[in-house]
């Protein structure tokens, strides 16, 4: 299988970066080795893919449902094992890594409805036996940068949609990760809040260096927040493309307005739309 990178030539010139906060020349992050996935009741959801993602990139994996997106992050988080290939984080196999820490948000907030925000974003932290006054400073940290900290008491479900995920994201930023995957995390809210927790998330991105991979289906989402989109079809699921998105962080919401932007948009409508219309001319 051909694997395209794409590089979309503008009609006026964008300077060529990585985020600010990125450094090609470091060892990678991640790197994916020909991972395939098929399931135990012969399920292909994932052919070979090969991809790396270098510190301070935002790459988001976009495309339809089944396409293996979730099953490509879990097996960056290691809660999956490749039926074949190889993942290394900071050059090493996923279950040896010490190069870094990684954070996993969900596409729900999961979060235990009995105890307070503050609770539920100490518990990482309880878990790894980090004593409490140390914790309780680093969740009071982790609250602010999401805009909660005057919620610290409040119960989750005196919270709308939008800050439940703020918890979220705050209990993955607790525990200080330099590597941050995320499944759909902003998927079942509104389209304002959405935004709203999109630009928060690149401005949180560039404060603390992350590592971002970021799993959605929305084209606009995917333009918006990533350095590098990675397009997926489904049936068998599989890489179809890789398309730079060379616009300078930071970035906020003139870009959506942009040329730009819907040029992007309209190149990745097109991508998918393809290897939807291959995937049935295959079958
Ligand atoms: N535990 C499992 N056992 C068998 N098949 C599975 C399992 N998990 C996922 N699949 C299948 O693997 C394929 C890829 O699933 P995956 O959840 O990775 O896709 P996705 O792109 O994340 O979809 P969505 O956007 O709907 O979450 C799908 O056909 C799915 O039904």
């Amino acid at each position: 299988m051909t694997l395209a990178k794409t590089s979309l030539s503008l009609a006026y010139p964008t300077p060529a970066d990585l985020p600010a906060s990125a450094d090609p020349h470091a060892a990678p992050v991640v790197e994916i080795l020909s991972a395939e996935k098929t399931y135990d009741n012969g399920t292909r959801a994932l052919l070979p893919v090969d991809l790396k993602i270098a510190r301070g990139e935002f790459v988001t994996l976009l495309g339809p449902s089944g396409c293996g997106k979730s099953t490509l992050l879990k097996m960056i988080a290691g809660l999956l094992e490749p039926t074949d290939g190889r993942i290394l984080l900071w050059r090493h196999p996923v279950q040896q890594a010490t190069g870094g820490k990684m954070a996993f948000v969900f596409q729900s907030p999961t979060l235990m409805p009995w105890a307070s925000v503050q609770t539920n974003v100490r518990l990482p932290l309880d878990l790894a036996g980090v004593p409490r006054a140390e914790a309780d400073a680093r969740v009071a940290d982790a609250l602010a940068l999401v805009g909660l900290a005057k919620f610290h008491k409040a119960l989750p479900r005196a919270l709308s949609g939008g800050m439940q995920m703020r918890v979220s994201i705050a209990r993955a930023l607790a525990t200080d990760p330099d590597l941050l995957l995320m499944d759909e995390p902003f998927g079942a809210l509104d389209e304002i809040t959405r935004h709203k927790l999109d630009s928060d998330l690149l401005e949180l991105q560039s404060r603390k260096n992350l590592t971002v991979a970021f799993v959605t289906h929305s084209i606009h989402e995917a333009v918006f927040l990533s350095s590098r989109v990675v397009v997926m079809a489904a049936r068998p699921g599989r890489v179809v493309e890789t398309l730079d998105i060379e616009e300078p962080y930071p970035r906020n919401i003139d870009f959506t307005t942009s040329t730009t932007f819907a040029r992007y948009a309209r190149h990745l409508q097109h991508s998918l739309l393809k290897a939807s219309v291959d995937t049935e001319e295959a079958h």
